[in-house]
């Protein structure tokens, strides 16, 4: 059964189901006072006819294939539908750690070529837009609507642009649930995918990677079998979810948890995203701010980690420091 506003198909019964309750995401024209409010205050608002990429919605595979260039591209390989990023640098920092996924580099045409004949693995594109696309594909990242965005970055005081992610996935595709410190414009361009989004206070609830992990920011639990043993405060977790379709812009707010997927059954997806470094406030306001108190947990974490050299310290030190005495 079709199902969203206008020409939307997808078939809502077709994405996977979890243990938590969702609420809906605010669909709101771009030029509708409460969108800037939403933005402004941090909360996630999907904008419509921002005509942010429209340019871009012509970027199926054989398009792709024509125009994204002869370079090799990042594309991530899977035994599972799950893409659990990693940061490659921090493997070092824990040599037990074994990577969900293949980081590897082909050109469009290979990529292709997984496509049709992927086997019993899953493959994912992810290559941030750089000068070694085609001509074509220039002239339609130069038509996107950067007045539009700019007068975003603008207004709400971001930082600058930091990187364009181009992402083509294999319907059931999933992006587990991470938080970024970028803000981000999220633009669907081709076929559907699911946004599961948790506000940072839940970050109690989501239980990240500690910050020396190659998976810091990312949730510990598995979705699709959380282990409530280990991870008890996952019962308390409270969704927000939309479905994106072509033309769709979700602004996912620094800091917010999201878990993205493609529709099983959607055609490939594609996606663009666009990262913004966060402002920085010229005055410290009380009470913080969960984002900034979010970003201190960071900040000490990391400093008592440098002080004590070993991870197995981290736990008796915070203990002594909170047991009977903050608690
Ligand atoms: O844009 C972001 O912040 C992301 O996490 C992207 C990385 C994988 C993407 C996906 O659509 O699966 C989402
Ligand atoms: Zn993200």
């Amino acid at each position: 059964m079709a199902s969203g506003s206008g020409d939307r198909k997808y078939d809502p019964n077709k994405f996977r189901k979890y243990t938590f309750d969702t609420e809906p995401i605010p669909r709101l024209h771009c030029y509708h006072p409460d969108t800037d409010r939403l933005i402004a205050n941090e909360r996630p608002v999907v904008i419509t006819d921002t005509h942010l990429a429209d340019t871009a919605l012509k970027w199926d595979l054989e398009y792709l294939a024509k125009h994204l260039g002869s370079g090799q591209h990042t594309v991530y390989r899977s035994k599972t539908h799950k893409f659990k990023y990693y940061d490659e640098k921090k493997i070092k920092n824990l040599p037990s750690f074994t990577p969900p996924t293949q980081v590897l580099r082909m050109t469009f045409a290979e990529f292709l070529d997984k496509l049709r004949n992927p086997g019993k693995d899953r493959y994912y594109l992810q290559q941030a837009l750089n000068d070694t696309v085609g001509k074509q594909l220039v002239l339609d990242y130069l038509g996107f609507n950067w007045d539009y965005v700019n007068e975003q970055q603008r207004k709400f005081k971001w930082g600058p642009l930091t990187s364009n992610l181009l992402l083509v996935g294999m319907p059931g595709n999933v992006t587990p649930a991470h938080y970024d410190e970028q803000q981000n414009f999220f633009a669907q361009l081709r076929g559907y995918k699911r946004v599961l989004l948790f506000p940072p206070e839940q970050f109690g609830c989501l239980y990240s990677h500690p910050i020396h992990s190659p998976h810091d920011r990312q949730s510990q639990v598995d979705f699709d079998a959380p282990d409530l043993a280990r991870f008890p405060r996952f019962r308390e977790v409270r969704g927000h979810k939309v479905v994106l379709g072509p033309g769709d812009v979700l602004y996912i707010p620094m800091y917010w948890w999201h878990h993205v997927e493609s529709l099983v059954d959607s055609e490939v997806t594609v996606s663009v995203n666009f990262w913004y470094k966060g402002g920085t406030v010229d005055k410290i306001e009380y009470p913080l701010s969960i984002q900034q108190k979010v970003a201190i947990m960071r900040n000490i974490e990391k400093m008592l980690l440098e002080a004590l050299h070993d991870p197995d310290q981290m736990a008796p030190l915070l203990c002594d420091i909170v047991k009977g005495r903050y608690d």
